[in-house]
């Protein structure tokens, strides 16, 4: 059965003897921190600890025997980063949560039906010290967890961990887990216990993780008269395209396939380079090619989170950089459409284009970047972003760019060692259409193919499109009438090119390693 408070109270004060009573304790502590407040208020704790600091700390110790650690949520002070440990210690207490807490947080697990728990703020839970931890001895001790955060305006208090740089008021970010143990305990909690609570939270993170999509929104703070900021926010990764359901040519699906491996796999290799373990894939052809689609499979492939983030509601440079460090290791980081994002037109020549977090971004043609957004994030707070010191924190990571227009770029931010691979997504041919034929109607042959794929020679029409048509409309379409429907558009397309209504948009080749997608030759 489950120790209750009193069996840990009386494990620790055997100074109380036949007085060993919960509420007397609970009455002194309180008594005592009464006391203690007032004194630091006074400014007397000074004159207190010098002359008698010894003396009430053994009185503290007989009042209240518990040590405590506390695990908070950000470490260094800041709010850069969640803690590791912080997130393992709410995954391993997820159990004992379930098992004592009155009043519980749930969120969504891995598995679609189930809850992974954890406390509300003011809960306590229990957990034993396992025999073996002890040393033999003290095996059973109960700990008590609390979760909980500073009351408003004791975040630089040292008692509440010091949780002090903050800024912003922004107490919601201050919780943190607080341990409870007696100093006999002391070297077992410090080196057996909380080194096992964190790989066993760890694996319990394994368990439960669930892939998740993250996009950066943006929230005004109404603290000190307001400010925007970015934050994450996200649901579940749920796409279901992957490698086997892209039409490629099956030697540059292989070559992609190759190059994710390797960079997964490469931990060792990269530390041995000395280069952090990221790479970066442009992705560039026009609309409707599979670049999103291509994302969506190499998210998959890999089984790495997706951060897609939209620069126009980044405010800053520096803003960028809290987004970035705040991502997850094995994850995808996209930045979509990056020449409408952000004015980079030859941006860098621009000998003032540096890193000023005031300096607001300019409107790109289609005016998409107006009045409503105030993104000021440059070329420069980009090119950082990729490959500065920052941009090592964390490793494992992918960095994807698309965009429809190669030739806008800035080639500083898309050469070797920033952008790594080169991939065009280009339109449709007869292999990638065959491959489409397959996936969507079940056809491995036609007489409509060789048609179809001449037509597409002389025709440019996107993946998109082509898929498009081959998804039947109606109970009564079959592979027969998808591929007649399918001749009929390229016809139409063919008639309209002749017109001089065709598709003009081709894709450009640039410096670096290039791969195309899509395409028969
Ligand atoms: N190569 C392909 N293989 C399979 N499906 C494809 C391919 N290309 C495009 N599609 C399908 O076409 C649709 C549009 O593709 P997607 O969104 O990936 O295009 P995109 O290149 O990202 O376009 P944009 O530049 O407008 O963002 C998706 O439903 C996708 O599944
Ligand atoms: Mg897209």
């Amino acid at each position: 059965m489950r120790p209750t408070i009193m069996d840990a109270s009386a494990a620790g004060s055997s100074v109380w003897g036949g007085l060993n009573s919960g509420v007397v304790l609970s009455l002194i502590a309180v008594l005592w921190t009464v006391v203690w407040q007032n004194l630091q208020h006074l400014q007397l704790h000074h004159f207190f600890k010098r002359h008698v600091g010894r003396h009430a700390r053994r009185f503290a110790a007989l009042v209240d025997p518990y040590l405590s650690v506390t695990v908070a949520e950000y470490d260094g002070g800041g709010r850069m980063r969640r803690a590791d440990a912080y997130e393992e210690v709410k995954a391993y207490l997820a159990e004992a949560t379930t098992r004592d807490a009155r009043h519980l947080r749930a969120e969504g697990a891995k598995d679609a039906d189930r809850l992974v728990l954890s406390m509300v703020d003011g809960e306590e839970v229990a957990d034993v010290l396992l025999p073996e931890e002890a040393g033999g001895a003290g095996g059973g001790t109960v700990f008590w967890w609390a979760y909980s955060r500073p009351p408003p305006g004791q975040q630089q208090d040292r008692r509440w961990g010091g949780f002090g740089g903050g800024g912003g008021g922004d107490q919601e970010n201050h919780r943190f887990y607080r341990l409870f143990f007696l100093d006999r305990h002391r070297d077992a909690v410090l080196n057996a216990y909380l080194p096992r609570v964190r790989r066993q939270g760890r694996a319990v993170m394994v368990r439960n993780r669930r892939r998740k999509l993250s996009t950066n929104i943006s929230t005004t703070q109404f603290t000190d008269g307001g400010f925007m900021r970015s934050s994450w926010t996200h649901v579940p990764f749920e796409h279901p395209k992957t490698f086997a359901t892209l039409a490629m040519d099956p030697a540059k699906k292989k070559e992609i396939v190759d190059d994710l491996d390797t960079f997964k796999k490469g931990k060792d290799y990269y530390a041995q380079i000395g280069k952090a373990w990221k790479r970066g894939y442009l992705l560039y052809g026009p609309p409707g090619t599979g670049k999103s689609a291509m994302i969506a499979a190499m998210a998959n492939h890999l089984d790495y989170d997706v951060y897609d983030i939209e620069l126009t509601s980044v405010h800053s440079n520096t803003e960028l950089r809290k987004l970035f460090i705040e991502t997850t290791s094995k994850s995808i980081i996209v930045i979509e459409d990056i020449d409408c994002s952000l004015d980079l037109t030859g941006a860098r020549t621009k000998k003032n284009d540096v890193a000023d977090d005031n300096k607001p971004n300019k409107s790109d043609g289609d005016g998409r970047k107006g009045a409503d957004t105030s993104s000021k994030v440059t070329l420069s707070g980009l090119l950082n972003f990729i490959d500065g010191l920052w941009s090592a924190c964390g490793g494992e990571r992918i960095i994807v760019f698309t965009t429809n227009h190669l030739q806008k770029l800035d080639p500083a931010l898309i050469r070797r060692g920033r952008m790594d691979k080169h991939i065009e997504m280009s339109y449709c041919r007869a292999p990638a259409f065959e491959f489409l034929a397959r996936t969507y109607l079940g056809v491995e042959e036609h007489e409509l193919f060789a048609a179809i794929g001449a037509l597409l020679q002389e025709v440019d029409m996107t993946p998109a499109d082509v898929a498009e048509n081959l998804t039947p409309k109606s109970a009564d379409d079959d592979a027969d009438s998808c591929l007649r429907g399918l001749v009929a558009a390229l016809e139409k397309a063919k008639e309209d090119k002749a017109n001089g209504r065709g598709n003009d948009q081709q894709p450009e080749e640039q410096d670096g390693e290039v791969v195309v997608a899509g395409q028969s030759e």
